[in-house]
């Protein structure tokens, strides 16, 4: 089934702590974004990319989507100051699909197998989300970090992106975030609010969001392993 998909790449990439958006990082010649994008580039059933990019560096994505050869990126919107306005811009650029995916700029290991489970898993349920289960165990503490409880482990995911949704509930949940001045952290997080259930599809540990910067360290490994790089 088609669907498209929202990149939000309009972050500062505060705590990669590189002085510059970390889309631009280049890992094995390549920069993040491109590393990202050349995923659904490669996926037949990708029909279209809206890049979600800090207005002050529209140009710079234009000439690495460009220069990469990047012919399904069908629109490049303005991001906004949270992710969440990021991705709500991006949204509203979707059109003529029922699925649309959202997935993080700063995530360029995704595997192509995924996606294809996850839009029929949404075409199924409305909502589909990436997702790991938890390897370490995992903590309540007060903000004088005295431990509250133990979580039980067994039922705990570490969510990733893609997420995949019916374009019209992904659209309800954000206006309804919008209407209650509701911030999450990521898009299932919101339809979760419109009581919509939200099915896990199991993804894997090398889909890693650069975030800081030891995880440019485990970028490089996963391409070594990877592509023989
Ligand atoms: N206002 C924002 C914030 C984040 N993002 C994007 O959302 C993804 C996940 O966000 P995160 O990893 O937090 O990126 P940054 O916000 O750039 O990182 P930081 O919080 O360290 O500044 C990234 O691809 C980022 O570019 C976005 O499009 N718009
Ligand atoms: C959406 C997300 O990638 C799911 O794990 C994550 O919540 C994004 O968090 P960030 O702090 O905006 O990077």
């Amino acid at each position: 089934m088609k669907y498209q998909v929202v990149v939000p790449a309009a972050g500062q990439g505060k705590r990669m702590q590189a002085g510059k958006n970390k889309q631009f990082i280049e890992l094995v010649g390549k920069p993040v974004i491109i590393h990202t994008l050349m995923v659904f580039e490669q996926d037949e059933d990708c029909a279209g990319v809206i890049l979600v990019v800090n207005e002050n560096e529209r140009v710079v994505f234009e000439e690495l989507v460009l220069k990469h050869s990047i012919h399904k990126v069908s629109s490049i919107v303005s991001g906004g100051l949270e992710r969440q306005h990021s991705v709500y811009n991006g949204l509203l650029a979707v059109d003529g699909v029922e699925i649309v995916l959202v997935h993080d700029g700063a995530r360029p290991f995704v595997k192509q197998q995924l996606l294809s489970k996850l839009v029929s898993a949404a075409s199924e349920s409305g909502a589909a989300i990436a997702g790991v289960p938890v390897k370490d165990t995992i903590k309540k503490a007060t903000n004088a970090n005295k431990v509250v409880e133990t979580v039980e482990r067994s039922s705990l995911w570490a969510v990733q992106t893609p997420q995949a949704f019916r374009v019209s509930i992904l659209k309800q949940a954000h206006e309804k975030a919008v209407e209650d001045d509701f911030l999450g952290t990521d898009e299932a997080s919101l339809v979760e609010r419109l009581d919509h259930e939200v099915i896990i599809v199991e993804s894997d540990y090398q889909n890693i969001k650069l975030t800081t910067p030891e995880d440019l360290v485990f970028a490089e490994a996963i391409l070594q392993k990877w592509k023989g790089i």
